[in-house]
């Protein structure tokens, strides 16, 4: 970009970015899982439902779950950008980059006042038989020969009483701990995602991703909580879902990549309401694939689609209640050299705010012996990341 220009971080900075969050149509907000690194993206210079139709430096953006239409939707049918203005908080370095805006301190200025919006929210819709259609789901896979693995959805809805801003969401953010914080902003929708889940990460030709999946709750206790771990390490079930996962990733790279490296064992990856198998996963990119090619290899590993995928695909299409939208796909960022970074939308939501609406998504991968009542406990546990935005839960605890 033509203006480029970096400083140290101030402490009005981040209010000041999160609320110039609120002023634009489009926007993006992505911050990485250890909180390393935050990217705003303001407006857009360029925009398109795919990326290939868009040039630039910096490209915002995420695919769609599927080829399933979201009706009344723009960004959940996938939406990408080049932004007007980019912006990167990183070791306490601001880092600002613009065609047009030359300065950005004084451009900063416009952003002074702090609003928060309370809002308040009720159910309108949940999916209560969700329960007795995973007993189906659990019952198909166990007579039929050749599907093994289902991550099956369910959507929850509330009815809003006021517009919720970006800046609030982006605040109320900070409780979810160790997850990547991520907004996409187009006009009145707006996807919001505390996922733990990163799909993939290129830098100068480094790998990584992960295979993220079997899931317990976090324990109430120290003790309860290792004791809950080492369950989930040591269950069966557990394992075999999170080695279809780890399976998949290894096929679907390994002609892309060299060096691939891939630990034998999972191990646990912990957040507020949740723990995890984790297999984090490295290689080499081969210098003829781009950051995309690696997203549509993957996308979706048997986290967030199933196997076979095809038959998963199939089911999830035929026996989910409506289109997935940008719930369990790829959503983050790439670079001109080919850097970039895609997460999972999960423990998400979907606002409209022409509908008045939030959508909350979770989703439980269903294997033959998943028990159904616990996996409806499992995707409550899900929702719950959203649910705390939604009811303004800020406490850092
Ligand atoms: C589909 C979701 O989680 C996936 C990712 C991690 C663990 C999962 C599991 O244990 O079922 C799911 O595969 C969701 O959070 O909605």
């Amino acid at each position: 970009m033509k203006y480029h220009f970096s400083r140290d971080l101030c402490d009005s900075d981040r209010a000041q970015l999160n609320r110039a969050l609120d002023f634009f149509n489009i926007t993006a907000y992505f911050k990485t899982v250890d909180g390393q690194e935050e990217l705003f993206g303001f407006g857009a210079q360029q925009e398109a439902d795919v990326p290939n139709k868009l040039n630039g430096t910096m490209i915002f953006g995420g695919y769609p779950f599927d080829q399933q239409v979201v009706e009344n939707s723009k960004l959940m049918n996938g939406i990408w950008f080049v932004p007007i203005i980019f912006v990167k908080i990183t070791q306490n370095i601001v880092i600002f980059e613009s065609d047009t805006v030359e300065n950005f301190n004084e451009w900063l200025t416009k952003f002074k006042t702090i609003a928060r919006s309370k809002v308040v929210s009720h159910v309108i819709t949940s999916e209560l038989d969700w329960t007795s259609r995973t007993q189906k789901l659990i019952n198909t896979i166990i007579s039929n020969d050749k599907l093994k693995k289902v991550v099956f959805g369910r959507q929850h809805q509330y009815a809003l009483s006021d517009t919720l801003l970006a800046s609030t969401l982006v605040h109320a953010l900070i409780t979810q701990k160790n997850t990547y914080h991520v907004i996409l902003k187009y006009q009145k929708e707006m996807f919001v995602s505390a996922t733990p889940e990163r799909l993939v990460k290129v830098t100068d030709g480094a790998v990584t991703t992960a295979a993220v999946a079997g899931t317990i709750r976090r324990g109430n206790t120290q003790t309860e909580d290792k004791l809950l771990g080492d369950m989930l390490l040591n269950s069966h079930k557990n394992q075999q879902e999170h080695r279809y996962v780890v399976n998949s990733i290894y096929q679907k790279i390994q002609n892309m990549t060299t060096s691939l490296n891939l630990p034998p064992q999972p191990i646990l990856l912990q957040n507020r309401q949740l723990q995890h198998l984790y297999t984090p996963i490295s290689a080499r990119l081969i210098k003829k694939y781009t950051v995309l090619d690696i997203v549509n290899a993957l996308h979706p590993t048997p986290a967030l689609g199933g196997v076979p995928q095809k038959q998963a695909l199939d089911y999830i299409r035929a026996h989910e209640r409506s289109p997935r939208g940008l719930f369990a796909a790829p959503i983050g960022y790439y670079t001109s050299n080919n850097s970039g970074e895609f997460v999972v939308g999960i423990r998400s939501m979907y606002i409209n705010h022409a509908a008045h609406t939030a959508t909350l998504f979770a989703g439980a991968g269903i294997v033959s012996d998943s028990n159904a009542t616990q996996e409806y406990q499992e995707t409550n546990l899900k929702l719950e990341p959203m649910r705390q935005l939604l009811k303004g839960d800020v406490n850092d605890n």
